[in-house]
């Protein structure tokens, strides 16, 4: 690590490969670090996906949900190992409780063998353009519970792009906390609902961003805005919202231009379009979270852009 950071990446790269033949998971586990930043050696997501699995052979137990994750989402272009990753969790869930409650949920859905929604839910259309639908039961019950319950530790305050600057910063259009979850922490059940996502609006997995979970206190609110990038950029063509708790007034959905004020049952998905049939952005999607009167309001959010993204990571780099 010493060597690594006096800019001897290399000599450091090849001191943990020599510890981890020598059995050392911690060396292991850095390495797929290492991999999956891109900071001091080319991002490798397959590399990386290889690396965390020996790292957990080797005794490294954090290491382990990585591993799953990365075969069951296929991020990198490596191809996916549902099978595996059912497998893996299905093993750890005697020694962990979060694997054992991942495996649960999963056997609660019905499933084809790739992980894949049997079937779905109607969508009931409210606006034709933009296009703008909600399909109630669309998450189950104890599946919002647990999107609930796991956000919490991660919940930071929102942010929002910069048309400027382009990066994120903290605005007072957008006062929540939010919780994203990048493919390295998209668990298997996580993995199941992206695609579940995916099949209701008709797109492939690879084009949604990292699913996020909103929670909104008294007074919190996400004041009117368009969910489009600026630029000419891979657009956010739709957005799924899905109602996760109901125990608070106000926040409503609200679409001043469309007269639609959405509030659904708990589990029930709203889906729209944010641009119009020429990818264009359309004006008259824009929408506010209304601020929450009292008690937390919490959804899912979802932005999926019109193709996929690009998690290549920075250019550039030798090793
Ligand atoms: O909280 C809401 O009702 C709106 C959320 C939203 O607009 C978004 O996540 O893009
Ligand atoms: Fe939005």
């Amino acid at each position: 690590m010493a060597l690594a950071a006096q800019g001897s990446v290399v000599p450091a790269y090849r001191l943990l490969e020599q510890a981890m033949t020598a059995g050392d998971g911690l060396a292991a586990g850095t390495l797929a670090e290492w991999r999956m930043a891109g900071h001091l050696v080319r991002r490798d997501i397959g590399l990386a996906r290889d690396l965390f699995g020996r790292a957990a052979e080797l005794g490294l137990r954090e290491a382990l949900p990585m591993h799953v994750a990365l075969l069951a989402s296929g991020a990198g272009g490596k191809g996916r190992d549902w099978a595996m990753a059912r497998e893996l969790l299905a093993k750890s869930a005697s020694s962990d409780p979060q694997a054992a409650r991942q495996a649960a949920l999963l056997d609660g859905m019905t499933l084809t063998e790739a992980g894949d929604p049997a079937g779905l839910p109607r969508l009931e259309p409210l606006n034709e353009r933009p296009f703008v639908a909600r399909a109630p039961g669309f998450l189950a019950a104890e599946e919002c519970r647990y999107l609930t319950e796991l956000a919490q530790p991660y919940l930071q305050p929102s942010v929002v792009v910069d048309p400027v600057s382009q990066r994120f910063i903290t605005d007072p259009v957008r006062l929540a906390r939010s919780a994203g979850f990048p493919f390295v922490l998209e668990n298997p059940v996580l993995h199941a609902l992206n695609r579940r996502i995916a099949a209701l609006t008709q797109t492939r997995y690879e084009q949604g961003e990292p699913l996020q979970v909103l929670s909104y206190r008294a007074g919190e609110q996400y004041k009117l805005h368009s969910d489009v990038l600026p630029g000419p950029v891979n657009q956010r063509v739709l957005t799924v919202l899905v109602t996760l708790t109901d125990d608070f007034t106000g926040g409503e959905t609200e679409f001043p231009d469309l007269g639609i004020r959405w509030r659904g049952q708990v589990g029930e998905a709203l889906v729209f379009a944010n641009v119009d049939e020429r990818g264009h952005p359309a004006p008259t999607a824009r929408h506010a979270g209304k601020p929450v009167v009292a008690g937390t309001k919490t959804i899912l959010s979802k932005w999926i852009r019109q193709a996929p993204l690009d998690i290549s990571g920075p250019p550039g780099r030798p090793l």
